[in-house]
């Protein structure tokens, strides 16, 4: 063959068009090279914008803030009651920073900070509102603070990926984060500021979770936090409602400086309509989270570089040296153990769901008993996974979202929880392959403590608004790690008051920073972290509430069977499912029970779908002997626990007392 594809040696003098779409023997196509019209795209029209920067500006629309939808149907919907009058864009924006700068003030220095909406960066110019800065004041008044308001998830991934190490896009679209050195709460270095409006009603000294704090020593800390937010570009804040119940809805304002922080709270609390926001005005309450930050040592009452301090009579929280997101959560629930029961409300450490026939369960429990797994049910609608409200009203949730434990989560076993988390969901201290991002729910390397942080209609059978009517069955859970507990039981109201001020279980791994064993555990109202008045009190009002709308109380064990940890095994989900259905579809109420030695528990002899093995947990076990000692041995815990409690009055009454005494374990 003459020819090497390119007519080369072809002896043929050849035009340069002609000799590119000669033949091509190599079996590539001709290549038509005639020159064509200029082609002319007359199907759109072209954009009208003369730069590249109106062009990427174009792909912006005008702002909404994100909401919380609520059923347009519902009656108990809070509506705007009055109408409200116009306000240019402009004077809302400077309201809303002047609010912020306010909540963002130097206690000590009578200037600044001087805040600005929006990133920093951007080339714009202060508004005009704002003055030059003098020069007699000190250097960080100087400086402008930029303030992220109520990001949207979006623009919050955004923040997390371009400016904080450590945050991934997972492969279902959640946001994956890390919480930083503390990977649960740090209850020790909770303080509370002692002071007059409040220290009456406070309960303090032993086994309370108040540890005192002096209200200069809360000025010295939030100085500290104040000044440290003011020293970074800029601070996202979100202002959000707490309490689903209209009429005792919480106004709350959370400053930070991670969008990790501003998404998990997003998530977390009511988030308010564009209206709403309007009218927010000024915040009931405001946490300044500058948990990146230590505490001082040297400050009175540190005892660590981590101090988490609330102070009730300027309705504000400060967060130090822990970054973990569960604080700002919970000191809300604290502020609301506080702020509730002053107004005759029950605040609760419990989820809550409802039936098709409108029938209400409460599930109470300390971290890990399943809150939050029992509370989401394929057959129930959902109203919250572990903070409510029981007023005279009804049950209504205090949250916007829900916070599960994500350590061997699976699809099968949690498919509701499995399929929540996706885009817009907080993924806490999980680990995930490098590549596809898929994350590894078994995967305990960087704690035990993983948790998905997602807002509540997350959740495909959500009850928006998170209301419902009085509640039929209050089912106390507890995660037994002794194994002896039945995994169901009956209660009579002197049990429920017992079991409710005892508050037993065995925690479980990592959600209280450096616990990593199952160890049993007693916590007032099952939550005694959060409580910020006598349990007596909590409880004598969830007698009231309970014989007022007669509602029936169970005590569930999802811990061990077969044995203590250790031996036996945890019990299994599915039964415990089958236990729970038995107590809301009313089949368990009409079984037939048998009493429990020394605990005196009722328990069914049968349960659709449990095997009766299971039910009386002594059968379950293969030594019996053991079993008897282990039983007593908790009964000693219980009434040793209970001893603290034996004095005091419940409601007034010195014959209450007696009779939750008389309920609890008796040892022959
Ligand atoms: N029989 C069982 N019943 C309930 N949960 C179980 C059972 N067996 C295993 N588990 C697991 O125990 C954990 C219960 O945690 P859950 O998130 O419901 O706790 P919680 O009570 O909501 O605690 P927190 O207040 O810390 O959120 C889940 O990881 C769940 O999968
Ligand atoms: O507070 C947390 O970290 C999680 C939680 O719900 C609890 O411990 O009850
Ligand atoms: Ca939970
Ligand atoms: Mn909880």
């Amino acid at each position: 063959m003459a020819s090497n594809g390119n007519g080369i040696g072809s002896g043929h003098e050849v035009h340069d068009f002609e000799f590119m779409s000669t033949v091509v023997p190599n079996g590539l196509s001709k290549i038509n090279t005639k020159p064509v019209e200029m082609c002319k795209d007359d199907t759109t029209a072209p954009v009208k914008v003369t730069n590249i920067e109106q062009l990427h500006a174009l792909q912006r629309k005008k702002a909404s803030a994100p909401t919380t939808p609520r059923t347009a149907t519902n009656p108990s919907t809070p509506k705007s009651m009055t109408p409200r009058s116009y306000v240019s864009e402009e004077d809302l924006h400077k309201q809303q920073m002047q609010s912020v700068s306010a909540s963002l003030a130097s206690l000590t220095r009578d200037q600044g900070p001087q805040v600005i909406k929006g990133e920093p960066g951007r080339k714009r110019s202060p508004p005009k509102s704002v003055v030059a800065p003098r020069i007699d004041i000190s250097d960080s008044a100087l400086k402008f603070t930029h303030v992220l308001y109520n990001l949207s998830p979006s623009e919050l991934y955004e923040q997390a990926i371009k400016f904080e190490k450590g945050s991934f896009i997972t492969s279902t679209g959640a946001l994956a984060t890390l919480s930083g050195a503390k990977t649960g709460r740090s209850p020790k270095d909770k303080r509370v500021v002692k002071e007059e409006t409040s220290k009456h009603d406070l309960w303090w000294g032993k086994g309370s979770p108040n540890i005192e704090m002096d209200e200069e020593t809360f000025l010295v800390n939030r100085e500290r936090a104040v000044d440290y937010l003011n020293s970074l570009e800029k601070v996202f804040v979100n202002d959000q409602f707490l309490n689903w119940d209209p009429e005792n809805r919480i106004k709350v304002r959370i400053i930070s400086a991670r969008a990790y922080h501003s998404l998990f709270m997003h998530n977390m609390c009511i988030r308010p309509t564009p209206e709403e926001l309007e009218d927010f005005g000024t915040p009931d309450f405001t946490i300044y989270n500058a948990g990146q930050f230590p505490c001082n040592r040297y400050t009175h009452y540190m005892s660590s570089s981590t101090s988490i301090d609330l102070n009730l009579k300027r309705k504000e929280m400060v967060i130090l040296g822990t970054q973990y997101a569960g604080e700002m959560k919970k000191g809300l629930f604290s502020l609301m153990h506080y702020l509730m029961p002053k107004r005759g409300i029950l605040s609760l450490h419990s989820g809550c769901n409802m039936g098709k026939a409108g029938d209400v369960a409460l599930f109470f429990g300390l971290s890990g008993t399943g809150k939050t797994t029992l509370s989401t049910d394929q057959n129930r609608q959902l109203i919250g996974d572990d903070e409510h409200c029981w007023s005279d009203n009804g049950v209504s949730n205090i949250e916007g979202g829900c916070y599960a434990k994500c350590i061997d989560l699976s699809a099968e076993k949690e498919p509701e929880i499995w399929n929540a988390i996706k885009f817009g969901t907080v993924l806490e201290n999980v680990v995930f392959e490098e590549h596809y991002r898929e994350v590894d729910y078994t995967d305990k390397s960087v704690t035990e403590n993983t948790r998905a942080a997602y807002p509540i209609e997350f959740i495909p059978n959500v009850r928006l608004p998170c209301v419902g009517p009085h509640p039929k069955n209050v089912i106390l859970l507890a995660c037994d790690a002794f194994g002896v507990l039945p995994p169901v039981s009956r209660l009579t109201h002197a049990q429920t008051m017992y079991h409710f001020i005892s508050g037993y279980t065995a925690l479980v791994a990592g959600t209280v920073d450096g616990v990593k064993e199952p160890t049993a555990t007693f916590s007032a109202c099952f939550g005694a972290a959060f409580i910020m008045m006598h349990p007596t009190k909590y409880a004598a009002m969830l007698a009231e509430k309970m014989e007022r709308y007669g509602a029936t109380a169970w005590l569930v064990n999802t811990g061990w069977t077969g044995g203590s940890y250790g031996v036996g095994s945890r019990m299994k989900l599915a039964y415990t499912r089958k236990i729970i259905d038995a107590i809301h579809d009313g089949s368990l109420l009409n079984a037939k029970y048998v009493q429990t030695p020394i605990f005196n528990l009722s328990v069914p002899t049968e349960v659709n779908g449990v095997p009766s093995e299971v039910l009386e947990p002594q059968n379950a076990w293969s030594d019996k002997k053991l079993y008897n000692k282990t039983l007593k041995k908790l009964a000693g815990l219980f009434q040793k626990n209970f001893e603290v409690y034996a004095d005091y009055k419940v409601g007034g009454d010195n014959n209450l007392t007696q009779k939750i005494l008389e309920a609890g374990p008796v040892l022959q």
